[in-house]
């Protein structure tokens, strides 16, 4: 079986890896399955540069084709923020409902119309011999005035979806895997991933 490593240490980002991954025939492991290594320090100053930090690292140690995945929110109202510090938004160690509850003070008053935002996903690929590249996705939205849901991860659940009239974290994981940020990013892969995953040897 095709095998893709994920750099990431984050258990809601790899189970929706492992649900695109999977109906296509290929398995997915991340750094959960290799709990000795450290987690990658994000000098960078953008989604992209993470991205490439947290692959190559990755690649150059188990000499494989390695993605790594760095995303998160952009809320206008906030001028980008949290931005490239999504993670760790409340400070450490890193908490989804500190970080959410951050948002929700720092919107306060701010009416519907101004809190637009987006998810944003950088994904690169590192393959061993070859240069880096990175690929993009966002997913525009709208941050509520209260939690909605409890599927997904991190800021889903205040993150409402327009068209579905849905938090992220209302919608089954079919549907967040068919508009979101991540999957958006991975489609902009299809064409290559296949070639890269057989050249790459990863089986
Ligand atoms: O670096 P790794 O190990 O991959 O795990 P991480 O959680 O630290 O990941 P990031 O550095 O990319 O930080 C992304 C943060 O942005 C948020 N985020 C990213 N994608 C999201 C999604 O699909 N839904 C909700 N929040 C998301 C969430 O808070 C993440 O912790
Ligand atoms: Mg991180």
């Amino acid at each position: 079986m095709k095998e893709v490593i994920i750099a990431t240490k984050n258990p809601g980002k790899a189970r929706e890896f492992e649900h695109i991954f999977s109906p296509r025939g290929i398995a997915v492991k991340t750094l959960l399955d290799f709990p000795e290594f450290p987690e990658v320090e994000e000098t960078g100053s953008t989604f992209e540069e993470n991205a490439v930090l947290k692959a190559e690292a990755v690649s150059k140690a188990l000499h494989k084709m390695v993605i790594g995945d760095d995303s998160g929110l952009m809320i206008d109202a906030l001028e980008g923020r949290p931005g490239i510090y999504s993670a760790r938004y409340a400070g450490e160690p890193k908490n989804d409902e500190k970080n959410i509850d951050k948002v929700l003070t720092e919107l306060n008053g701010v009416p519907e119309e101004n809190r637009t935002a987006r998810f944003y996903c950088a994904l690169a690929v590192a393959v061993p011999g070859q240069e880096t590249f990175t690929v993009a996705g966002t997913c525009e939205g709208r941050i509520l005035e209260e939690r909605r849901g409890t599927n997904g991860f991190g800021y889903d659940p205040i993150f409402l979806v327009p068209d579905k009239g849905a938090s992220m974290a209302e919608l089954s994981s079919d549907d967040k895997n068919k508009i979101s940020h991540r999957a958006n990013a991975l489609k902009k892969l299809d064409e290559v991933l296949d070639s890269l995953l057989e050249r790459a040897d990863n089986s």
